[in-house]
């Protein structure tokens, strides 16, 4: 599998505190991959130097089949070059209808200007629909976003980050906060989305982990200390000693 995102050698320090430590891992195109470790593990920093909140001391990010380096791109041009982040609390609009909310997804791909004069036309709808569709919200349109249940809100701004059309998803802890319905709901809806592009899921519950079924980064103090099947790296004994064993 070639790398659509390649981390190389990359350390952070906060204050003197060394938040990640040469770290090094690639994803592939259209992979799904999850990343697990204890609180502290470097899981959130790791994804704010993906999209550009944190610039890293060292080492190199490349993004794409042309490698673009993500270290000299801001946050809006990492979003515009592929990059989609979905953070853990949901930022939809709850006075809006999930049509009106995915409705301001497409606009925000348009140039200020042409948002100014732009009035949705039958193929945004079309669009609109299959965005709902894709993230399970398909006879849910018409509903005011506040009115729905906190794991459908999750799925709406999935479904918003994927009008962006981002060719690398990072999710942020999809499962907390969701019923266990909505919790199978949402890893199945991972495991299609990571049909069309590559998904990034950080997560600590391990039954969602296991029933993505897909290959592990298991982080600890900034670097990677096992990777591959979950089985594979909860059999670690380092893992289950700076890990499991704490839980
Ligand atoms: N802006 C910051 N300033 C100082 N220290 C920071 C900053 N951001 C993160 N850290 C520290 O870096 C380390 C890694 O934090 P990070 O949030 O990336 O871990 P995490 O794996 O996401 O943890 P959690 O599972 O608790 O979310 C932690 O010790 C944290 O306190």
């Amino acid at each position: 599998m070639s790398a659509l995102l390649e981390v190389s050698g990359v350390s952070v320090t906060f204050d003197g505190f060394r938040a990640i430590n040469n770290l090094s891992f690639n994803i592939g195109i259209g992979e799904l991959r999850a990343v697990i470790g204890p609180n502290g593990a470097g899981k959130t920093t790791f994804m704010d130097i993906v999209t550009g909140k944190t610039r890293p001391d060292t080492g190199t990010v490349t993004f794409g089949e042309r490698s673009v380096s993500l270290l000299s791109l801001s946050e809006a041009q990492i979003a515009r070059a592929g990059v989609g982040r979905k953070f853990q609390r949901p930022t939809v609009f709850e006075d809006q209808s999930v049509t009106e909310n995915l409705l301001m997804a497409l606009k925000a791909n348009r140039s200020p200007w042409r948002v100014l004069f732009w009035k949705p036309k039958v193929e945004d709808m079309a669009r609109v629909q299959a965005l709902a569709a894709q993230v399970g919200l398909a006879d849910q349109l018409a509903r005011k976003s506040g009115e729905l249940s906190h794991g459908q809100k999750q799925w709406l701004e999935i479904g918003m980050l994927l009008a962006q059309e981002p060719r690398l998803l990072l999710v942020d802890e999809p499962a907390a906060g969701m019923t266990l319905a909505e919790r199978e709901q949402t890893t199945a809806m991972l495991v299609d989305l990571a049909k069309t592009r590559a998904v990034v899921v950080v997560e600590h519950d391990m039954e969602f982990v296991r029933r993505l079924n897909c290959k592990v980064t298991v982080l600890h103090e900034g670097s990677v200390l096992a990777e591959g099947s979950l089985d594979h790296v909860t059999a670690n004994p380092q893992v289950i000693d700076v890990y499991l064993g704490r839980g």
